[in-house]
């Protein structure tokens, strides 16, 4: 688990190394535990992780997109959606409220959330995340922040007309109780209210890339490749 040493891009300043390092002695301790890692259980994890948040409304490409990125840059894809459908399924304690929260195009408490993506952090050989469809508001990102301690070094916005979305998840075909529309209108209401401000806060901090979510899922890509092609070559 993140054993490997940095070989970070050296495109990232020093000033966001030296900020990102002293954030992993925060990570480190938030997510493993100094006592886990004092009995050997668990290993410190010495490469600094490398966080994308990948936004955007329901039905804009984040998934299809996300599925390209690990193919061809070899993150780990973590979608906060797939984790909380997981957890219905697996009938767990909070799956009840997850279903009915889903099924209204509302918003599953940051706390349940943060947790499950915690866990797949801790879990994950990788040091490259892909956090697909969070944070949703402002209290989710708060709260990623207070309890994995780090910010994300990315933030890729899928930007797609209303119009677009909606016909996708129309189509979409693959079972899901929220992909109808009057679930749809109500996710489009939430994100417009909740989560556009979360983008707006990544983009006054200069780390939002708004990438046209029209065309071909090629084409998209093609706006996407470079982004991740820049962090990779340098350094
Ligand atoms: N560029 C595209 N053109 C047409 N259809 C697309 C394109 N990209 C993705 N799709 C299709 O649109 C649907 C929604 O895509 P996807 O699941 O990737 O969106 P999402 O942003 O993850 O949605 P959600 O937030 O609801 O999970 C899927 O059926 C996918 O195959
Ligand atoms: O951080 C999150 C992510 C998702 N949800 C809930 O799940 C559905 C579906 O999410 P997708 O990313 O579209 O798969 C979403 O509408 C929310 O109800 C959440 O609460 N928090
Ligand atoms: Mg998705």
């Amino acid at each position: 688990m993140w054993r490997r040493v940095a070989s970070l891009s050296s495109s990232i300043s020093s000033s966001f190394l030296a900020q990102t390092a002293s954030r992993l002695n925060t990570w480190e301790s938030l997510t493993t535990g100094i006592a886990q890692q004092a009995k050997g259980v668990i290993a410190p994890k010495e490469k600094t992780p490398f966080i994308t948040f990948v936004l955007g409304g329901p039905g804009s490409g984040k998934g299809t997109q996300c599925i390209k990125i690990v193919e061809t840059f070899g993150f780990a894809h973590l979608s906060a959606g797939d984790l909380l459908r997981r957890e219905i399924a697996s009938k767990s304690a909070d799956g009840a409220m997850i279903l009915n929260t889903i099924k209204e195009g509302k918003i599953v408490p940051s706390q349940v959330t943060v947790k499950l993506i915690q866990k797949e952090m801790e879990l994950s050989d990788n040091h490259k995340f892909l956090i697909d469809g969070f944070p949703r508001t402002e209290e989710n990102r708060v709260s990623f922040e207070r309890i994995i301690g780090v910010e994300p070094n990315v933030v890729l916005f899928f930007d797609c007309p209303e119009e677009e979305m909606v016909k996708r998840v129309l189509n979409r075909n693959e079972g899901r109780v929220d992909d109808n529309l009057e679930t749809i209108k109500k996710r489009l209401t939430v994100f417009q209210a909740l989560s556009l401000p979360v983008i707006n806060y990544y983009s006054e901090r200069g780390k939002l890339y708004t990438i046209k979510a029209i065309g071909t899922e090629d084409e998209i890509f093609e706006q996407v490749r470079p982004i991740f092609a820049a962090f990779e070559t340098v350094g």
